[in-house]
């Protein structure tokens, strides 16, 4: 066993080290001295210097090798062993989009699962109905050699009979409806529920009715119960909610900076109006290799306009939107997925989130807008996070049609204090430059 560093903040695990070995070190590192800690790291990194994931159940290790995972990334690094103490300890994260938060808290849930008791112990808790069904699809995959642990999900759709007793070890769920299984139904007991994550809570803040319906279940949970809560971008308001969701955190958190992945490029393109853009984006796709691309527009009648556009220059694409039924937009989600269509053509919300690998270019068709019209900088992030996925290179490009766009850009570039370059469309050697 090599261990180099036992700060905390530079803990460095070496493969080959016996689990119980890994155990007793970080217990005598990490968790004696302060009970609370918080640290700040870079991005974009991943290392190479931590090699193992501190895991105990060969179930589990197989499920998280079976995935091609074979070392872990920064924020599983430092947040695993939080999540894996004895007694459990509560945990605030921020990491980048794309980063293996998720991983993260289904290998924590998974590990502190007692498979012989048949009810709910673990909670998660998403903004979407898309979202909880892809937190699920990583527990079925990391858990598929421990099958013993089940799984349920609580969402619309899933119609459960009042009073029947949910056997599943692990419930993912929309909060509206995890309310209902406790509440109206009774389907679990929430003083039984040992883990409770609420993942992404800055889109889970950012939907009607969320924040208050998760500060209503927390409350129904045991004192004891682990509290984890993650998110990519951390406003005051993401860290106000966040306080009150995860009493006495540990706190990992990113700098301003930190928070765009330096692997993502990104650039703004000029053009006059929506034909323009339309042509700008053939030129891209003129002129490099895209795997698959997501392109967010403000508007459904423009998302629409440009799959049509689109369709007619010979391009696979899917449409998906705010008005379509969850389970239409779940499968338009698994066809992208699956490589069907190479082209999401999407407006906001409803694609936050979604983890395909594939995604090797992000155009904003239009740029992030809030409510009233101002640079929205979240939606930039969780946007542009669609690509450079897990230490890949990404590629974000932006259409700017007039002066207020213009603005906005500058806005969000400012934000983030990451230079956004001008890339001209009409030249396509300099396009073929920067997809290498
Ligand atoms: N240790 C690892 N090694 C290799 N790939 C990994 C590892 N952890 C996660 N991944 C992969 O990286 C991708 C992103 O992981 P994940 O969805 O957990 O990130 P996230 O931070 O939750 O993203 P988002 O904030 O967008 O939801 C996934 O495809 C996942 O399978």
């Amino acid at each position: 066993m090599r261990l180099k560093n036992t700060c905390t903040k530079d803990l460095r695990l070496f493969l080959h080290a016996e689990p119980l070995q890994i155990l007793s070190i970080l217990r005598s590192t990490l968790f004696s001295s302060s009970r609370r800690f918080s640290m700040v790291f870079g991005s974009g990194d991943f290392g190479g210097h931590c090699q193992i994931l501190i895991h105990w159940k060969p179930q589990l290790l197989q499920g998280v090798y079976g995935m091609g995972f074979n070392r872990p990334s920064k924020i599983q690094e430092n947040a695993l062993p939080m999540m894996l103490a004895e007694p459990p300890q509560n945990l605030i994260a921020q990491s980048q989009s794309g980063t293996g938060k998720t991983a993260a808290f289904v290998l924590a849930m998974l590990s502190h699962v007692n498979p012989t008791n048949k009810w709910t112990q673990c909670l998660c808790i998403s903004p979407t109905y898309e979202l909880a069904l892809q937190t699920g699809k990583v527990v079925e995959q990391m858990g598929r050699f421990y099958p013993e642990v089940k799984l349920a999900y609580a969402v619309r759709g899933n119609k459960m009979e009042r009073g029947s007793k949910i056997q599943e070890q692990i419930v993912i769920g929309t909060p509206g409806t995890v309310l209902d299984w406790f509440l109206k139904l009774k389907l679990m007991d929430p003083k039984k529920i040992r883990v409770f994550v609420l993942d992404e809570a800055d889109v889970m803040i950012a939907t009607q009715g969320h924040q208050d319906q998760s500060i209503r279940i927390q409350r129904m949970l045991p004192k004891d119960c682990q509290m984890l809560l993650f998110s990519a971008t951390f406003e005051d308001s993401v860290w106000k909610f966040a306080e009150r969701i995860v009493p006495d955190p540990n706190v990992i958190k990113l700098k301003r900076e930190e928070e765009t992945l330096d692997t993502i490029k990104q650039y703004y393109v000029l053009c006059n109006n929506k034909e323009d853009k339309f042509s700008a984006l053939c030129n891209i796709y003129g002129a490099i290799t895209i795997a698959q691309a997501m392109i967010f527009c403000h508007t459904r009648k423009i998302a629409s306009w440009l799959a049509g556009q689109m369709s007619k220059e010979g391009h696979q694409v899917a449409l998906l939107s705010g008005e379509m039924v969850i389970e239409q937009r779940a499968a338009v989600i698994e066809r992208f997925r699956e490589g069907k269509e190479k082209v999401l053509i999407t407006t906001n919300v409803c694609a936050r989130g979604i983890d395909v690998e594939q995604v090797s270019v992000v155009i904003n068709f239009d740029l992030p807008l809030d409510k009233d019209g101002n640079p929205d900088n979240e939606t930039y992030l969780h946007r542009i996070g669609r690509t450079g996925r897990f230490g890949k290179r990404g590629l974000a490009i932006n259409m700017v049609d007039s002066d207020h766009s213009m603005d906005v850009l500058k806005a969000i570039e400012k934000h983030f204090n990451k230079k956004i370059l001008k890339l001209d469309t009409d030249d396509l050697d300099e396009i073929e430059k920067i997809a290498n």
